[in-house]
């Protein structure tokens, strides 16, 4: 079938594989005209049979030059991963061949090149993936770490997506009860109806309650556990910060007041993903240069998962570096120079700071004691995103919505205990439950949720 002048085409394209050269590149169809585009581009060959890798010449269907011998895979609706008919062309992955088959397909009735996730857009809504199924996708390709790439898995296998379904069912269930109760008071439905139902009730708050309370480690294993270096200047910040990233990223001199801008580096501790922030020294300056590095430093630290204090005890007091830094507890304490102190100054150290921390001694000279603070601070990133593959909750979007359906229901649960229970009004805090689950997985309000979350997609996918 092919598309209207004024419609939009319906049937896209895109190239699937980074940009660039590669061995292999890969363009995706998806769409009523894929077919035909097939057709059009292998001159005189049936069409592939669904499913089985085919050899083919890619040819120019106007000028009849050839582009390329290709693999082409064809999917029928509805059995390929958007659910619609698809093709995929796998190319050989330079940048003229892609940019000519790319070329001639926007040459085609009805075709144009997708937009960012249009085409996993598109299976969610073929009802082939929910909302979250989506989102792990995107979590996939994103992830950097083993820990990542778990989590986004078990999402994508509907950790998340059959659970909250669950839920949704089980309060349906409930308000079918209630709406029963409020429709036909006098019949079969039994009188007690509250005695039945808002025990079920209070299950599933409870539930809800075990979900929310997972110290939002899915969310910081997804983004990153956030670590701000913080501390005096001359302290050894960038020092320590190099030392863990094995590069020089940071700028280090004898001379306080050395870094300026907070420098970011990414880390992979044990699969999990850890960002570490060098910052300016903290002290009063008239420089306003130092000025703003320094109110900058004290942001970061103040939004980070954790405040990592370094502190060169030659100089400074522990207990002064640590308040000025703002340290919470359980925010680890490293301190430097220790190619420097008296073989008994950890143990001294320890006395001093009392046992609210985890306390490294290093020397970013010597590198002694670094692979003890990479182990503590994996251990710590480990707590904070709930070891091995992480929560059901990835997403503050999920953690909004099920919080909104914990509200609900627990007014629901209030007012069917109440002496006199509303019943109609029951019935309505069932419903705002049953519609905050259903934003998670996407069965309600899909078009206004899918442009923020596809949005983030790469084109291609
Ligand atoms: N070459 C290639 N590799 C890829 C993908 C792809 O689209 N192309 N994927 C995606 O980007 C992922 C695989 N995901 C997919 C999910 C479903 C179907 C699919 O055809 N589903 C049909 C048939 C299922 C079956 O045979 O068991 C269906 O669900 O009906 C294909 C790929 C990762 N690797
Ligand atoms: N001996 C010794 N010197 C160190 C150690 N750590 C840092 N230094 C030295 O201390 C000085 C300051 O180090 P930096 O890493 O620049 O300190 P900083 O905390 O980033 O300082 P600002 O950026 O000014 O806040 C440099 O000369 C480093 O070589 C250490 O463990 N032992
Ligand atoms: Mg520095």
């Amino acid at each position: 079938m092919t598309t209207s002048a004024t419609s939009r085409p319906r049937t896209i394209f895109a190239r699937a594989t980074p940009p660039g050269r590669g061995a292999v590149a890969i363009i995706r169809l998806s769409g009523p005209d894929t077919d035909a585009a097939l057709v059009a581009l292998t001159p005189g060959r049936a069409l592939p049979e669904p499913r089985l890798a085919s050899l083919r010449r890619i040819a120019d269907p106007v000028s009849g030059r050839v582009i390329d011998e290709a693999l082409v895979l064809r999917f029928t609706a509805p059995a390929s991963y958007t659910g619609e008919d698809a093709a995929e062309l796998q190319l050989h992955g330079g940048p003229a061949v892609v940019a000519a088959v790319i070329e001639v397909l926007g040459r085609l009735p009805g075709l144009r090149p997708a937009e960012a996730g249009e085409f996993t857009r598109r299976a969610v809504l073929s009802g082939r993936m929910d909302l979250t199924a989506a989102e792990a996708v995107a979590d996939l390709i994103a992830a950097d770490t083993a820990g990542q790439a778990a989590q986004a898995l078990a999402q994508l296998g509907g950790r998340l997506g059959r659970q909250v379904e669950e839920w949704r069912a089980r309060l349906i269930r409930a308000a079918a009860m209630i709406e029963a109760e409020i429709d036909f008071p006098d019949e079969e439905v039994p009188d007690g109806i509250a005695l039945t139902v808002a025990p079920e009730l209070e299950a599933i708050a409870t539930e809800f309650r075990a979900c929310l309370a997972d110290g939002r480690s899915g969310e910081r294993l997804r983004e990153g556990v956030v670590v701000a270096v913080v501390g005096r200047p001359n302290a050894g910040k960038s020092s320590l910060v190099n030392a863990l990233a094995g590069r020089e990223i940071a700028i280090v001199t004898d001379r306080p007041g050395t870094t300026r801008d907070a420098i970011e580096v990414a880390l992979d501790l044990d699969g999990v993903a850890l960002t570490l922030i060098d910052t300016a020294g903290l002290r009063d300056t008239d420089d306003p240069v130092e000025q703003e590095g320094v109110r900058r430093a004290r942001a970061r630290a103040a939004e980070a998962d954790l405040r990592l204090v370094v502190i060169d005890p030659e100089t400074t007091d522990p207990a002064e570096a640590m308040a000025e830094a703002g340290v919470l507890p359980g925010d680890p304490i490293v301190f430097t120079r220790r190619d420097r102190l008296a073989g008994d100054a950890a143990d001294r150290l320890r006395a001093e700071m009392g046992g609210d921390h985890p306390m490294v001694l290093v020397s970013c000279v010597t590198g002694a004691g670094m692979g003890d603070l990479a182990a503590a601070l994996a251990g710590l990133a480990a707590g904070l995103t709930g070891g091995g593959e992480g929560a059901m909750i990835t997403r503050a979007r999920h953690r909004a919505a099920l919080d909104q359906a914990a509200v609900a229901l627990d007014a629901a649960a209030a007012g069917l205990t109440h002496p006199l229970p509303m019943l109609e009004l029951v019935a309505e805090d069932l419903r705002r439950a049953c519609d905050a689950l259903g934003r998670i997985t996407g069965r309600i309000d899909v078009e206004h949720l899918l442009d923020a979350i596809f949005r983030e997609f790469c084109i291609g996918k």
